[in-house]
């Protein structure tokens, strides 16, 4: 045996095996980077940021996209409420995890490859240039929850035979990640809702309203406040039973929703009474808004579970408290004094014979 040689050729092989293991680490590190960034998000809006925007400079991808598998329709609900962008369609929402499944022919496991052009455009809709891509199945307890889809103008980027192990390991970050995210905020969501009827609760409302209050001052805008009540409510419960009033206020909670705007505020005040806020809404067009508000109560026919009829109505008072361009002293003392003579009007409604909206100019002092 020619001792020279087997040692030069020795010494190339453990040279070339050192390469490798220094390429591997460089791309551990740079996997294990993105990850730390990845698990300090605590926010679902600073989660999605980092993925569509970061993501694709740090990884040198062509484009990203993400589908997320939504049965319940919980996170297109959750997206809209905190109106975040749509990251030009790159987050698709599925009712149901065909979709994802579809992408992948086997198991759900990373898969790389080139894309033909009808992949791309489900894929990739705003990219022409895709040549490679690469796959990667979001996994909870071996059930999917969505896929991502890394793209590469390059056709060598993302070949088959790649190895696909820091990928995978991205993946489960990116599934965890996700995932904890989604309920946190999901929680937050909860911790804000009034469960009976599905709008706001008293302490969320009274934080949205304290915000009002000061963006409505900074740009001199107007805010006007309703407070409805379910008239003789109590003799509903007396009549048809608290399931029945439960039913009830369910669907005047809806009903006064389907009148308003997104940026409206509606809350569950208290047993049989709600409070509205319309923002950058002058008095003529809240009263519009109030009447038609009523009028659609007054329209609703609701039938309890032993078909009973039932055809609540409600009384509203309304005031408007304009800012006039110098800063309150105490945007505290004006807020409840705008709540306190939304209250008041819609006391004088009920005076008046009920199912009617009472307007009472706003006014500081008591
Ligand atoms: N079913 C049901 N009833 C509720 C709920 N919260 C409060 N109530 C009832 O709402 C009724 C409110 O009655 P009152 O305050 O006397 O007022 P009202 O009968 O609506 O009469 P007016 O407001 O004067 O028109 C009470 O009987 C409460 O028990 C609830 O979550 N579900």
């Amino acid at each position: 045996m020619d001792v020279a040689k087997e040692k030069a050729r020795l010494e190339l092989m453990v040279k070339s095996l050192l390469e490798r293991i220094e390429t591997n680490q460089r791309i551990q590190q740079h996997f294990h980077a993105f990850e730390t960034r990845l698990l300090a998000c605590a926010r679902l809006q600073d989660l999605l940021q980092l993925i569509f925007e970061d993501m694709v400079q740090h990884f040198e991808l062509a484009d990203i996209g993400v589908v997320l598998v939504d049965s319940d329709y919980t996170i297109r609900d959750m997206l809209e409420r905190m109106e975040l962008p749509d990251y030009d369609n790159r987050l698709q929402l599925r009712h149901s995890d065909d979709f994802a499944l579809s992408l992948y022919s086997h198991k759900p496991e990373v898969t790389l490859g080139e894309l033909d052009t009808l992949a791309s455009t489900r894929l990739f809709p705003n990219s022409n240039s895709v040549s490679s891509a690469a796959l990667l199945p979001l996994l909870r307890n071996q059930q999917l929850t969505g896929s991502v889809h890394f793209a590469s103008a390059s056709k060598v980027r993302f070949s088959s035979e790649k190895s696909t192990d820091f990928m995978q390991h991205l993946a489960s970050i990116m599934a965890v990640c996700l995932e904890n995210c989604l309920a946190r905020e999901h929680l937050n969501f909860q911790s804000q809702m009034d469960m009976l009827t599905q709008v706001r609760n008293r302490r969320s409302f009274e934080e949205e309203f304290a915000k009002e209050m000061e963006r409505a001052e900074r740009a001199d805008d107007p805010v006007s406040c309703m407070f409805i009540d379910v008239d003789h409510f109590k003799k509903i419960n007396d009549q048809y039973g608290h399931q029945a009033g439960d039913l009830c206020l369910k669907q005047v909670a809806s009903t006064i929703n389907e009148q308003l705007r997104k940026t409206d505020v509606l809350a569950r005040y208290g047993g049989e009474e709600f409070v509205v806020l319309l923002p950058k809404c002058q008095q003529d067009s809240a009263k519009v808004i109030a009447e038609r508000v009523r009028s659609a109560v007054a329209h609703l026919e609701v039938v309890s579970d032993a078909e009973k009829l039932m055809r609540p109505t409600v009384s509203i008072g309304l005031t408007t408290w304009q800012s006039v361009g110098e800063r309150s002293r105490d945007l505290i003392h004006v807020g409840e004094r705008l709540l306190n003579c939304a209250d008041e009007a819609m006391y004088q409604a009920k005076k008046g014979g009920r199912d009617q909206v009472v307007v009472k100019p706003f006014c500081q002092v008591v």
